[in-house]
């Protein structure tokens, strides 16, 4: 990421992390500079798997990435938020539900959480391309250069070493997954800040304390640059929800649909959720950056068969072959779809049904 001269903006300063005793979710933490070489591709290769089938989540470290830039990302993350006007806001605002993509602002109250109560908070969402689909508020202006920086180093720092490790978990060659993630290709891999609000009393006994509903994401692969506010929980395998330490300068890494799909069940679209933070971190904001990569658009779901890992374990297969979603279809109907939809309740869970498969929404 660019580190001469750079215009200069007002800084973000995040909640300290917080000193209460919470459970924890125990995630890996993988050392990505050993991607580099094939051999230490060959030792991260299981690691990354073992992450993938048990937890869907992992930490990853040293990606290449001062931490004065890591600061600068929460800074310029900040910016479509605190320093663009209402109006100015609402000019950008995606149309979600028609478009079936969330380029632009998503604004606070769009998604219904539970009991009457909608959410309070606020994306912003950058196609990769930066500059090419998309106009940006004036605010922006002087750091998408940056902003363009940040995605290329997603994508091609972070998200392809990844994608090759996760193809030789399958035993698949290196760059099966690489070679259906074009930067330049159509598809909708994206860069999202986001920003949540302290919630009313009120607003938190209604929902249970929960910010954003239990999900699993519907991309390939999410990139989540860790910040201090204790808010993100998972759901293990023994059904408890456990919450995602901060480690400063990580990026937490998750596998969505698209993933679980492409690699028949072996790697775990894990749901998670964003509650309400312990006492000592109520009342601050909460921003986040995030790089949300999915397979090219014309890419169809089915598991990659070839896979002499698939073979041994077996196939988990949420579509007939001949039925799976491309990309563009299944990311289509899950964004329009995505807490907008009348949602049949089971017990604390609700289903939607997407192109014949039921989605889960958690509360
Ligand atoms: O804010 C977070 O930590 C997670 C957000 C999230 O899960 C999402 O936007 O899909
Ligand atoms: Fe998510």
């Amino acid at each position: 990421m660019p580190t001469a001269t750079l215009p200069s903006i007002p800084h973000y300063v995040p909640a300290a992390s917080t000193e209460e005793i919470v459970e924890w979710a125990d995630l890996p933490v993988i050392d990505l500079a050993k991607a580099a070489t094939p051999e230490g591709r060959a030792e991260l290769a299981p690691q990354v798997r073992d992450a993938m089938r048990t937890h869907g989540f992992l930490y990853l470290v040293n990606h290449g990435c001062t931490e004065a830039q890591n600061e600068r990302v929460f800074d310029i993350a900040n910016l479509p938020f605190e320093h663009v006007p209402e109006d100015e806001k609402k000019q950008f605002a995606g149309d979600i539900k028609k478009t079936g993509s969330y380029r632009g602002y998503k604004l606070r109250n769009y998604w219904h959480i539970d009991n009457g109560v909608r959410d309070q908070l606020e994306h912003y969402n950058l196609h990769r391309s930066i500059y090419d689909l998309q106009q940006h508020p004036t605010a922006l202006q002087p750091v998408l250069p940056e902003i363009r920086a940040f995605a290329e180093h997603n994508h091609y720092n972070v998200l392809f070493p990844v994608l090759r490790l996760l193809a030789l978990g399958l035993e698949l060659p290196e760059d099966t997954f690489v070679n259906t993630h074009g930067f330049d290709a159509k598809g909708e891999t994206y860069v999202r800040y986001m920003k949540y609000y302290p919630r009313t009393p009120e607003e938190e006994r209604k929902t249970s304390n929960v910010w954003l509903k239990g999900h699993t994401d519907f991309g390939t692969i999410t990139i989540l640059w860790s910040q201090p506010v204790t808010a993100l929980q998972i759901l293990s395998p023994d059904g408890v929800w456990r919450f995602v330490k901060h480690i400063p300068n990580a990026l937490v890494v998750n596998a969505g649909d698209g993933m679980e799909f492409l690699s028949g069940g072996v790697y775990k679209a894990t749901i998670h959720r964003v509650v309400q933070p312990p006492a000592d971190q109520r009342g601050h904001t909460r921003v986040g950056a995030f790089y949300f990569a999915m397979a090219d658009d014309d890419v169809v779901l089915r598991p990659l068969v070839a896979s002499p890992v698939l073979q041994r374990v077996g196939i988990v297969r949420r579509f007939e072959d001949a039925d799976a979603p491309t990309t563009e279809e299944w990311r289509r109907a899950r964004t329009s779809a995505y807490g907008q939809t009348e949602l049949t309740r089971k017990d604390n869970v609700e289903e939607e049904v997407i192109n014949g498969v039921v989605v889960k929404h958690y509360n």
